[in-house]
């Protein structure tokens, strides 16, 4: 991996401590993202999305808890900062966008003083954060007055734009967004969705967005990482995994998305995905991979590289 990747996780593991036993919610998961990549994580639901970009910024709340891995962020480790210096690097390296803006916007306080808050807790003189505020409300495309407003005055589109600009105020390298168009209606998903990409090509920030929408992810992505039960099952360029995909699993996804112009109906994928607490041995897919072997069901494959840009953990491209 070079020097030059903005984002590198390596071999990130997260579980979680519950007490009905333990999740294995992230396992061995590493991936790189360069300046101006979309990296779009998909993957059904219950497969570790949220646990690893929550662990990308050392969030994962507890029971859960980061068992092993780095992530460096323009070659910091993220995972190895505390106090402090992991407060001033999330907001300044690496900053969250989340479904919900209420989660993050406090309803009693005006959005300019929570944005210029951020600001002035980096260090920021007060003068220099609100003039900053005015700036960054117009970069993402609202007026500068909206900073007098309260969260519950403005519309929800309105409302993820601002958490958009608290999240870039300090200009982050990484922009993380779990689902952060999912309240909202299509035409505003729409309007979003180009606002993070318009953020993207002009700053050069890289941005990990998950999404439950597969068409999304093939019409905004760069690379395209493709979570089962916790693991990465194939990941790489946009283009490889469209025109290539390699994994049962990922064949099954992009089978999936309806195909309007041929009417077709979508099709869904057989099986549930397993119990994390006690995931199956070998490939975790194999119960439902209409190709498994014993190999499968004992060993689990590594992610090896096939192709430029392409990766995938299937013992179909192994040779044995
Ligand atoms: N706070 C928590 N405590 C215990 N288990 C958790 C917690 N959060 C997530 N999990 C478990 O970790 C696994 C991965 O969950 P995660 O939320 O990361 O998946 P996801 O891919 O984001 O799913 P979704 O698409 O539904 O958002 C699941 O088995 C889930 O039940
Ligand atoms: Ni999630």
């Amino acid at each position: 991996m070079s020097q030059q990747n903005v984002l590198n996780v390596v071999d990130l593991t997260v579980y979680y401590y519950t007490k009905r036993g333990v999740i294995h919610a992230v396992e061995d998961v590493s991936l790189t993202a360069d300046k101006m990549d979309f990296v779009a994580i998909v993957g059904e639901s219950g497969s570790g999305k949220s646990t690893l970009v929550y662990a990308l910024l050392n969030l994962v709340p507890p029971p859960g808890r980061i068992v092993k891995g780095s992530i460096f962020v323009d070659g910091i480790d993220i995972l190895r900062l505390s106090g402090d210096k992991l407060r001033r690097a999330r907001g300044s390296l690496i900053s969250m966008v989340f479904q919900d803006p209420f989660t993050t916007l406090d309803p009693i306080r005006r959005v300019g003083d929570q944005i210029a808050e951020v600001l002035i807790e980096h260090g920021i003189s007060k003068d220099e954060a609100y003039a900053r505020v005015g700036e960054v409300l117009e970069s993402v495309g609202l007026s500068r007055n909206i900073a007098n407003a309260y969260p519950h005055q403005l519309s929800g589109g309105q409302r993820q734009r601002v958490s958009i600009a608290a999240a870039i105020a300090l200009n982050p390298r990484v922009l993380v967004a779990d689902e952060p168009t999912t309240a909202l209606d299509v035409i505003v998903q729409k309007q979003i969705m180009d606002l993070i990409d318009r953020i993207r090509l002009s700053t050069g920030m890289s941005i990990i967005l998950i999404t439950h929408d597969i068409a999304l992810a093939v019409e905004r992505a760069t690379k395209i990482v493709v979570m089962y039960a916790g693991k990465i099952v194939e990941y790489g360029s946009k283009q490889s995994i469209i025109e290539e995909p390699l994994h049962p699993y990922t064949q099954a996804l992009l089978a999936s998305v309806p195909d309007i112009e041929s009417g077709k109906w979508p099709k869904s994928i057989p099986g549930t995905p397993p119990d994390l607490r006690n995931p199956p041995t070998g490939c975790r897919f194999h119960p439902r991979c209409p190709y498994s072997s014993d190999l499968c069901r004992i060993k689990q494959p590594d992610l090896v590289g096939y192709g430029k840009n392409h990766y995938v953990s299937c013992w179909l491209y192994i040779r044995k």
